[in-house]
């Protein structure tokens, strides 16, 4: 997608700290994350501050509720010119092809698969039996299904899905440099290999911003892509 992949997941609340870190990295990397930490705190008037930064944003709300629902939401974000949005592929065929339909021209819209945050024990605990990497491409299958741009997944199963779906975007979070701290995330890889596996945006957050000189350590990570 973009000439520079990575994305910096800016989860803060603090408008004025995501305006700093975000100018701080810019020249480093290829757009903005902004996830419910930051809207919650900053609503669509936040969003549309850091569009000053220059970076194409993604509005990373993870929608889902019943298909209604999240057209509305679609269609009250649509007054914002962001680069991705995304919903649950878990809220279902219907609710995907409702959000398709509201979403704004020009803005592209993926699903969430399954958490980078959870392994096949959680998924167990909730009666998903089997590798992550099963419910995920069924997950894909069905946002593929329903018109939607591509998908966030782990770089675990990025190859195979990017293999079958050639126009897909595929967003990958739970990405770690090399001895990086994990901390909740699970399905993790190196931000290279990442890259190699298929992915088309690096999402990164916290190796970054909570790194004592943020800009270098996105610069750090550029390098090795
Ligand atoms: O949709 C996302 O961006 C997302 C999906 C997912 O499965 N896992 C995941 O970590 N994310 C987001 O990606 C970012 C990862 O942040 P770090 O773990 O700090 O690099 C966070 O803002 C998460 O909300």
């Amino acid at each position: 997608m973009a000439a520079n992949p990575i994305y910096v997941g800016l989860d803060t609340p603090d408008l004025a700290r995501a305006q700093a870190l975000g100018r701080a990295v810019a020249p480093h990397v290829g757009g903005l994350k902004l996830g419910m930490e930051f809207f919650m705190a900053n609503g669509p008037e936040g969003v549309r501050r850091m569009a000053d930064v220059g970076l194409p944003l993604f509005l990373d709300l993870k929608l889902h509720d019943i298909p209604n629902t999240v057209a509305g939401a679609l269609k009250s974000l649509s007054v914002l010119d962001v680069a991705i949005v995304n919903v649950h592929a878990g809220g279902g065929l219907a609710m995907m092809q409702a959000a398709r339909a509201a979403c704004r021209p020009g803005t592209k819209l993926i699903a969430v698969t399954v958490l980078t945050s959870l392994d096949e024990a959680d998924l167990c605990t909730m009666g998903v039996f089997g590798d992550p990497a099963a419910q995920v491409h069924r997950l894909a299958v069905l946002t593929r299904e329903a018109g939607l741009d591509g998908v966030v997944c782990s770089a675990h199963e990025v190859a195979r899905l990017s293999g079958e779906w050639p126009a897909g975007l595929f967003v990958v979070p739970g990405i770690r440099p090399a001895g990086a701290d994990i901390g909740d995330q699970k399905r993790i890889m190196t931000p290279r290999e990442a890259l190699d596996a298929g992915a088309g945006v690096l999402v990164i957050g916290r190796p970054i911003t909570a790194a004592a000189d943020p800009a270098a350590a996105a610069e750090a990570i550029a390098a090795t892509l």
